[in-house]
């Protein structure tokens, strides 16, 4: 399952966006919240679902009205302060958490009423906008140092008379999470010496760095905008960097309030609908959050989950079925499952994706929606719903 990590500074607002987000929808998703630990859970990336194209809609519980919601891993990663690299606060634990995702949501505090260690100080007084840059900064260091501890090796291994640097880069770079491909492109962007000896600190934080931004790509999230001053989040937003507004409490109170009947609300709608009974005081404060909503496209929380996987990390949803004019599986449900896979995957990845033992079983594959039979390099786009014909 792809996972995204929340990072940021202590009282950004990451526990609050984790608990919001992996909070079970009893609607959507009628099995309990699945917890892997304290700081592992569940939550979802949403896109619309082909059953809208039909007359009836979907049978999966990650559908609602069209409203598909796809599962993903997220991880909150306890906060993280400038130092950390060298062990300063909770340190060097919380980067090789991070090690662990596809892609990270810096939950950073637009409204300035956190300092730079994350203790509270009045609205304002703190430039956010100091808070983006230090956890590349960490994560560079971090992975610099690592590089570093490891030279020692790639220097013994150079006297080797079959020794290759690319290599024996490689498979440093394949344990911090660099697919082969990620590889090549990364040491086609640098300029190294061939020579293990003569590399300097210089050159080991240029590999880092590159390893880091093609594998950890990054999108800040700039929370609490509910009590932000709009001038900290417009200078956010005019960043060369993917930034969204969020209110992580908001979302929480909204999900809180749908699951208490309050309010009709999914994840990632932009307008909130009050159908229950509420106290004046509950009426207010949903009116405020639905007026922050308007303001800037709902609480963003959603947003932040599906610019992590399908802009950042650019993935797209297929939906494998067994029964090509149904689009149901086996056993009659419709559009049961679906799959994120990369931009450029092929019918013959989602295969893999399926059933990774099919193996030579795989015949071809048919596009749902018109019937025909599609190539074997096809590439998927979002949406494609797919019957895969195998011989098992
Ligand atoms: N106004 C406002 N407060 C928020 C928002 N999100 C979180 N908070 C508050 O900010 C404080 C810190 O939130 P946490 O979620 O505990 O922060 P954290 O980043 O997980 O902090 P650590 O666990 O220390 O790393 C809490 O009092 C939250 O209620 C928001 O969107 N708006």
């Amino acid at each position: 399952m792809l996972s995204i990590a929340l990072a940021g500074k202590p009282n950004a607002g990451k526990s609050t966006f984790y608990t919001a987000a992996t909070m079970a929808d009893v609607d959507v998703a009628n099995y309990p919240f699945t917890t892997i630990d304290a700081n592992r859970g569940v939550s979802y990336v949403r896109t619309e679902c082909p059953c809208l194209e039909r007359e009836e809609r979907c049978t999966s519980d990650e559908c609602r009205d069209g409203k598909r919601y796809v599962p993903i891993e997220l991880l909150d990663v306890a906060g993280l302060v400038p130092g950390a690299h060298e062990g300063k606060g909770l340190g060097n634990q919380f980067l090789d958490e991070l090690t662990n995702a596809d892609v990270i949501i810096n939950v950073i505090d637009a409204s300035g009423g956190t300092n730079e260690k994350g203790e509270p100080v009045d609205i304002g007084s703190h430039d956010p906008l100091e808070d983006i840059d230090f956890i590349e900064e960490e994560m560079d260091l971090w992975l610099a140092g690592i590089v570093e501890g490891n030279w020692e090796g790639v220097e013994r291994k150079s006297r080797s008379p079959d020794f290759d640097l690319d290599d024996v880069l490689a498979e440093m770079m394949s344990g911090f999470g660099a697919s082969p491909t990620d590889v090549a492109k990364i040491l086609r962007g640098l300029e190294y010496p061939d020579d293990p000896i003569q590399w300097t600190d210089e050159d080991r934080e240029a590999l880092a760095t590159e390893i880091r931004q093609r594998t950890k790509p990054i999108v800040v999230a700039a929370n609490k905008i509910d009590v932000a001053p709009e001038a900290n989040v417009d200078r956010l937003l005019e960043l060369d960097k993917p930034v969204i507004p969020t209110t992580a409490e908001g979302e929480r109170a909204l999900r809180k309030a749908a699951e208490g009947g309050l309010i009709e609300y999914d994840p990632g709608d932009t307008t909130l609908e009050i159908t229950g009974d509420v106290s004046d005081a509950q009426r207010t404060a949903l009116e405020g959050l639905a007026e922050t909503m308007a303001q800037w496209d709902g609480t963003g929380v959603q947003a932040a989950l599906n610019y992590a996987v399908y802009d950042l990390l650019e993935y797209l949803t297929a939906y494998p079925v067994q029964d090509a004019s149904k689009w149901t599986d086996g056993t009659g449900d419709v559009l049961p499952d679906a799959l994120l896979l990369p931009d450029g995957s092929t019918p013959v990845d989602l295969a893999y994706a399926v059933h990774s033992d099919i193996g030579d079983g795989y015949l071809h594959a048919v596009d749902a929606r018109s019937s025909r039979e599609i190539s074997d390099s096809y590439e998927l786009e979002e949406g494609d719903v797919i019957k895969i014909v195998s011989t098992n």
